[in-house]
């Protein structure tokens, strides 16, 4: 485990009982990186993070935390705060009053809640009774119990859910300021949950895409979009090969939807080769590799195409493509075909 990485995880696995909820994961955030783990539900967002916290224990692999191992959850987890179920906090006391319970009963210094409350966007609002809080205050209170500690690491499991779109916008603004933590520059981490990409786009600089247990991608938010902003669009001349190129198509192991009359083939960062896995450095080249693949193969199998047009993708799309469509509706006109995920991993 290296050095720059807040959190590390190799095979990282979950069952409950027969089934596998986090299956074989591998990820790592750099030090200082607001990071979004992003997927549909039930890809096991939640159970990676309560394996992280040492509140659920992993059924196999390893890890670290803060330079820590994951086995030793007692030598990181004070460096860690988290906004994962929601504290008990008490209606009729105010915001402040709160806060000295939770400091007291973790140990944490009581001064630090001024430093806290406006942290959270909560000042001025310390001494009011809990139950008059909004819900967005509310759980700006949870964040400010979680900063409570000082943490390196700051994990947040979904943090807006649950709010209005004012709530949202504050939550999503407060959590960008996290990782700046004031006074003395040293560096935080903050790791949040979601299943709104559009969400994690506005947060965060660093992103892990997980679907069925796995992380299907994990690096850099530009990376995602750098990594796959290609697509390719088939027209064969006759709309009954549609079919036979869709399998052509999946056999490249690429990616494919039915787009009307056509075929959308998203192009990975690197995809195999000609001569087996060799991986393709340059996007162009690739990009000029998989069309001229794709173009010999319809050739041979008697298909003549009769467009390919090569254009470029949102994220959005891109994130469609890797959670295989489950995530999100497909656009109006277009049907998933088949749907190939495949590990990508981002570098810096
Ligand atoms: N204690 C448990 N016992 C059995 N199954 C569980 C347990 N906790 C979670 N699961 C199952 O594991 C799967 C992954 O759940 P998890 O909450 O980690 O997903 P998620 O990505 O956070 O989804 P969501 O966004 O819906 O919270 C789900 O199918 C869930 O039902």
């Amino acid at each position: 485990m290296t050095d720059g990485f807040a959190v590390e995880v190799l095979h990282l696995t979950k069952h409950y009982g027969r089934r596998t909820v986090v299956d074989g994961l591998r990820m790592r955030i750099p030090t200082g990186a607001v990071a979004g783990f992003v997927g549909p539900n039930g890809a096991g967002k939640t159970t990676t993070l309560r394996m992280l916290l040492g509140l659920v224990r992993p059924s196999a692999g390893e890890g670290s935390v803060l330079g820590a191992p994951l086995t030793r959850p007692q030598r990181y987890l004070p460096r860690v705060g988290a906004l994962i179920e929601n504290p008990a906090l008490y209606p009729g006391l105010s915001g402040e009053h709160n806060l000295a319970v939770l400091a007291a009963l973790g140990g944490h210094d009581r001064s630090r809640i001024p430093e806290v409350l406006a942290e959270a966007g909560l000042t001025g609002r310390g001494g009011d009774a809990f139950r008059t809080y909004s819900l967005g205050m509310k759980q700006r209170l949870a964040i400010a119990a979680a900063l409570l500690a000082d943490p390196d690491l700051l994990v947040l499991d979904e943090p807006t859910n649950g709010l209005d779109p004012a709530g949202i916008q504050q939550m999503r603004e407060l959590v960008r300021t996290l990782a700046r933590r004031p006074g003395d520059g040293r560096v935080r981490t903050v790791l949040i949950s979601s299943h709104l990409l559009s969400e994690v786009e506005q947060i965060c600089d660093w992103i892990v895409v997980m679907e069925h247990g796995r992380s299907v991608y994990h690096g850099p938010i530009d990376g995602l979009m750098a990594a796959g902003g290609r697509s390719v669009l088939l027209r064969p001349q006759h709309p009954d090969h549609l079919g036979a190129m869709a399998e052509l198509t999946t056999g490249r192991n690429l990616s494919v939807r039915r787009d009307g009359d056509r075929l959308r083939v998203d192009l990975p960062p690197s995809v195999p080769g000609e001569r087996g896995d060799q991986r393709y450095l340059d996007a162009e080249s690739a990009m000029d590799a998989v069309l001229a693949e794709l173009n010999r193969d319809a050739f041979a199998a008697g298909i003549t195409l009769v467009e390919i047009t090569p254009v470029r993708v949102s994220l959005e799309e891109r994130y469609q493509s890797l959670v295989g469509g489950s995530a999100v509706d497909h656009a109006p006109g277009t049907s998933p075909v088949a749907g190939v995920s495949r590990e990508l991993e981002g570098t810096r």
